[in-house]
């Protein structure tokens, strides 16, 4: 498609044939159970993410990550007590034939009834954002989701963010950009009023996915960019390494990335900004 288009990212390999559903969905709460049902359900708890009656849109890219959400869900709704409904959605941006197979492929053998859509934003980002297309990329993404959700009379939009990148979405703020800002599990839509953006995944850590797509047989789609692939320098990849080494050294900097997020201590902070305005605390010393 493109002449900026790099060679993809890694892809991850089953370890062997890909298992019968029935198998799979088994493993969800016997083998996975503790590092990832009880993760998935203590989120939901812990942040109170369902509510009675939502209607939720399941974002799927086919990757590992939003195929273990849709699981995730259908389990919940097969044997939890919590009393809403879900869409599961797919938003084709421009995949090549051969990806778009290998996804409803394995919507098929998941049995994740998906609405697939089209959108074509690899052809806008990179028309109107050559060097940079990213962020263009995944702002349409957000756009195109929201709408579709809200289409199927959604109220939510569960994305499959997990643990790690909770981790180096904070890191990156740091290193990069000089603020202390994370990624939330749940967040109120700005431009698609009474839409509100989920995050089930978000204690759940990357190696249990891994673990559990790589033992499940199943081929995920990769980052499946036709656009900009490995080519443009990865910040996330180098964070992702970054705090790799840190634990070789500190075991839990990890957790303790994440824990920070939630023990912000504002008696120790200089400035912050709150609805959009900058606050110094200065302007609190003297009371
Ligand atoms: N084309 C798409 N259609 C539907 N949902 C998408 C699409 N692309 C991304 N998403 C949603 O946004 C989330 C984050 O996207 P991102 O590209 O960062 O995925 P990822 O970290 O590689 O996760 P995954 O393994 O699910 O692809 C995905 O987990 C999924 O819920």
């Amino acid at each position: 498609m493109s002449e900026i288009a790099g060679e993809g990212c890694e892809q991850l390999i089953p370890m062997g044939e890909r298992k019968l559903l029935e198998e799979i969905e088994r493993s969800l709460i016997t083998k996975y159970r503790k590092n990832i049902w009880s993760k998935f359900t203590k989120a939901i708890k812990e942040y109170n993410l369902i509510e009675e009656g939502d209607k939720i849109a399941i974002a799927i890219s086919g990757g590992k990550d939003s195929l273990l959400m849709a699981k995730l869900f259908q389990e919940l709704h097969r044997h939890g007590t919590a009393n809403f409904q879900m869409e599961f959605i797919v938003m084709d941006p421009g995949y090549h034939e051969s990806i778009k197979a290998l996804l409803v492929d394995n919507c098929k053998h998941l049995e994740i009834p998906v609405h697939i859509f089209e959108a074509r934003i690899f052809e806008v980002a990179e028309k109107m954002a050559k060097e940079y297309p990213c962020f263009m990329c995944a702002k349409m993404r957000r756009g195109a989701l929201y709408q579709k959700a809200q289409e199927l009379g959604c109220n939510k939009l569960a994305l499959g963010h997990h643990y790690n990148d909770v981790i180096e979405t904070t890191m990156l703020n740091l290193l990069y950009t000089g603020n202390f800002k994370t990624m939330l599990p749940k967040l109120k839509s700005t431009n698609f009023e009474g839409m509100e953006i989920i995050r089930p995944l978000y204690l759940i850590e990357e190696e249990a996915i891994i673990d559990f797509t790589e033992s499940s047989g199943i081929w995920p789609l990769n980052c499946a960019c036709m656009v900009a692939a490995k080519k443009i320098g990865n910040k996330r990849h180098q964070v992702k390494d970054l705090i790799k080494t840190l634990k070789t050294s500190i075991s839990d900097a990890d957790k303790s990335i994440f824990r920070a997020t939630h023990n912000v201590n504002m008696d120790c902070i200089l400035g912050w900004q709150k609805d959009g305005e900058k606050h110094s605390y200065l302007d609190f010393y003297e009371e």
